[in-house]
């Protein structure tokens, strides 16, 4: 039987990360496979030809599930028909902007997207937000597209979870496979909180394995919370690779669902859940299935991760209220 393509709009396809990402969708590793693609590839107008070259060489990679490729530079015709949008391109912050210019900045791109998804994205439409900051950008799209139910709306939060993985298999001199059920909680920021208290390292429990409170406080969690700006520091630009493995891993389990006896962690709409106030984009840990993603309930919460989740969720209220100010929701 033949399917019919699933429509991936991707924004800033012409950036790094765009770069990184598009022959990996092509290619099958977004949705698996046997699911054809067609790319809907979103640029500002200079940046057009830049992913018309892209597009030229994602066609002379004759990847056999790519049924089409348009590139568009107005968010209506981006959108239009979108099964799955990855809101990749953002403003960046530059030297001397203000937390606040940054956030009103990104309130000029994602506020029209919000209301392109909702007038012409198809019904299933789910949307990944990987532009920073990541989860406060989610918000503005999500609030200006009310007819699209908000669960459809996530921050990225998979690369700082798999940050994490890669640092206590590093620690305990583990697989990384063997590693479960570890959470980012909060901000995709400095304040994230990486939460090993109820992971577990081939069945038993990381926090223990590990027993060290010293590395967990002063080099695991400030390792994991800073790694973008280490990688920024090391490389002169902002993680690219990285963060296109993590928005595929974000996708392909949201589609396809965790494994058994796992979570993930995701920036999804609070519902009040641990205390988050309702209607931020916080991440949390989840289980996906069947194309849908719940919160993992009835975790105990320690006081050593209480208080580290509190400052995260903080901050995102911080900036719920500076977009609100600004008249950005
Ligand atoms: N959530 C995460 O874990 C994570 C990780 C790494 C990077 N990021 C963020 O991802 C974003 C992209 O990073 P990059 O390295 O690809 O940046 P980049 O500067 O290389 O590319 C961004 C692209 O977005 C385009 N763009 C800007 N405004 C646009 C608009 N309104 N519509 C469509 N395209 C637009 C630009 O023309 C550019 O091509 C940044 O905000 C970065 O901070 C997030
Ligand atoms: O682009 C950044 O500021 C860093 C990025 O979000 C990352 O975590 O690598």
């Amino acid at each position: 039987m033949t399917r019919t393509p699933v429509n991936v709009t991707v924004t800033g396809a012409a950036g790094q990360i765009g770069y990184a990402l598009l022959f990996r969708i092509a290619s099958g590793h977004l949705l698996g496979p046997d699911v054809p693609v067609k790319l809907r590839l979103l640029e500002i107008p200079q940046a057009v030809k830049a992913a018309e070259g892209t597009a030229m060489e994602l066609d002379d990679c004759a990847f056999p599930l790519l049924k089409g490729i348009d590139i568009f530079d107005n968010p209506a015709d981006g959108f239009a028909g979108a099964n799955i949008a990855l809101l990749v391109g953002a403003r960046p912050r530059t030297a001397g902007m203000e937390r606040g210019d940054l956030l009103s900045a990104n309130g000029g791109i994602f506020k029209p997207q919000g209301e392109a998804i909702n007038a012409g994205a198809a019904d299933d439409i789910k949307v990944l937000v990987v532009g920073n900051p990541a989860n406060t950008n989610a918000l503005i799209a999500q609030q200006h597209a009310p007819d699209v139910p908000a669960e459809r709306f996530t921050a990225m939060t998979r690369l700082d979870h798999n940050r994490a993985i890669s640092q206590l298999a590093q620690k305990t001199g583990a697989a990384v496979g063997d590693i479960a059920k570890l959470t980012i909680w909060g901000n995709h920021s400095a304040t994230q909180y990486p939460d090993i208290f109820h992971a577990e390292i081939a069945g038993k429990n990381a926090a223990e394995t590990v027993n060290d409170e010293a590395w967990l406080a002063d080099t695991f969690i400030p390792t994991v919370a800073k790694r973008g700006a280490a990688i920024i520091e090391a490389r002169g630009a902002s993680s690219a690779a990285s963060a296109a493995n993590a928005a595929i891993d974000h996708v392909h389990t949201w589609v396809n669902g965790t494994a058994a006896g796992d979570w993930t962690s995701m920036g999804v709409v609070s519902d009040g859940s641990y205390d988050v106030p309702a209607g931020l984009i916080s991440s949390f840990p989840v289980t996906c299935k069947d194309g849908k993603w719940e919160i993992v309930q009835g975790l105990a919460v320690n006081e050593f991760s209480r208080g580290r989740i509190d400052a995260s969720v903080r901050e995102l209220a911080e900036e719920r209220d500076a977009v609100r100010e600004l008249g950005l929701i």
